[in-house]
């Protein structure tokens, strides 16, 4: 087959790439370009991030195309990812919710604007490969493709993935979704691949959100449950819940206080105990059912809420408008809206929505 690989410049990408080649497969590779330079990025130290000066990257893609003898291009997805991903990461954090800016990557950037660029630059391919951990099979019975968990479960990137609709899964393939970390980082040192060593993205922005963000100050309280002002903040997207570090309140209190909940419209942080951050319950908007139609009623799923989170037993229900009821057996800890929640039958992903 011919294979279009998304290459970032790491090991994971051009292992992905190397492993296709040894295949047999014709592999030419595509670097999606999101930085335009607009953002007062800090210096990275330490870790390394999707978004952020380029040149690093650009030149280990070169050096990756050219070990393993294959063509490349960089493709310019700078104003799709300004107007998709940080539109929405600007305005998750102005309504006071939390965003998932590597959902929307993936979704719209990764596996949509990214291959459809390089098609329109002539290039023509059977699969879209990248190095995410992760599988895909078919389900002969239901007659779907099914997004399943990586065999390395600490390194699983389902989670980010669950958009991903059965025409983008139809199309894809993750050549390390049955390898272990270690064994990717095996397989380049014994290639001679030239970034076996370097690190592996951290995070989406390696600097403070603020430099993203560019909001004015907006000033408002933060108070408790029953609204007893307690301190002042510089503005909503300052905070997510379940903080707790840095609320810059006088103390005074026996148990230490978390970001609870965050009132958009009055412009007000609440804080709370621990125990106050528990919930059974959360509704969550833009479901997607992924690997699976969409069941007619109520069924019983693991639930995760984000991507630190270990999956809970819980019931989703239906609701019009492509929302849904999702029900904890057990109370849950920082239900965060703007996060994913993301629904798993064993290591199937079933599917997911946005947390309201
Ligand atoms: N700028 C990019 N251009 C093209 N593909 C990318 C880019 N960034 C990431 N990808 C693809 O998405 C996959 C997962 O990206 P992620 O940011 O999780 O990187 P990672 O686990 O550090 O992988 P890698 O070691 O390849 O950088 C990568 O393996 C690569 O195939």
């Amino acid at each position: 087959m011919k294979i279009l690989v998304g290459l970032s410049g790491g090991v994971d990408s051009a292992v992905a790439a190397y492993l296709l080649k040894k295949q047999g497969h014709e592999v030419i590779g595509a670097m999606m370009s999101i930085w335009d330079g607009s953002i007062a990025a800090p210096k990275i130290t330490g870790g390394d991030a999707c978004l952020g000066p380029e040149e690093d990257d650009i030149a280990s893609v070169k050096k990756i195309a050219e070990f393993l003898k294959i063509p490349y291009r960089i493709i310019d997805c700078r104003q799709e990812y300004k107007n998709v991903v940080l539109e929405n990461f600007k305005n998750e954090y102005k309504s006071g919710r939390t965003p998932n800016p590597c959902v929307w990557c993936n979704t719209y950037i990764k596996f949509g604007v990214l291959p459809q660029a390089a098609k329109r630059t002539g290039i023509s391919f059977d699969k879209f490969a990248t190095g995410h951990y992760a599988n895909i099979k078919y389900n002969d019975s239901l007659k779907m493709f099914q997004l399943c968990k990586a065999k390395d479960q600490k390194k699983d990137q389902t989670y980010f993935l669950y958009r991903l609709n059965q025409k983008n899964l139809s199309e894809t393939l993750f050549p390390l979704g049955e390898l272990t970390k270690s064994e990717v980082r095996e397989i380049a040192q014994a290639a001679g691949i030239p970034v076996a060593e370097k690190p592996d993205s951290q995070d989406f922005y390696c600097g403070d959100y603020n430099d993203i963000l560019q909001f004015k100050t907006n000033s408002g309280d933060i108070a408790d449950k029953n609204g007893k002002i307690l301190g002042k903040h510089n503005g909503i997207w300052n905070y997510t819940i379940g903080k707790r570090k840095g609320l810059g309140l006088s103390g005074g209190t026996k148990e230490p206080l978390y970001v609870i909940n965050i009132l958009a419209k009055q412009n007000v942080i609440v804080v709370g105990e621990q125990k106050d951050l528990y919930s059974s319950k959360l509704t969550a908007q833009k479901v997607l059912w992924n690997s699976i139609a969409a069941p007619k009623t109520e069924i019983d799923v693991m639930a995760k809420i984000r991507q630190q989170h270990a999956p809970a037993k819980a019931k989703v229900t239906a609701l019009e408008n492509n929302e849904a009821e999702v029900v904890f057996y057990e109370p849950q800890m920082s239900v965060t809206s703007g996060q994913s929640v993301v629904f798993y039958d064993n290591d199937v992903v079933l599917g997911g929505a946005i947390i309201k």
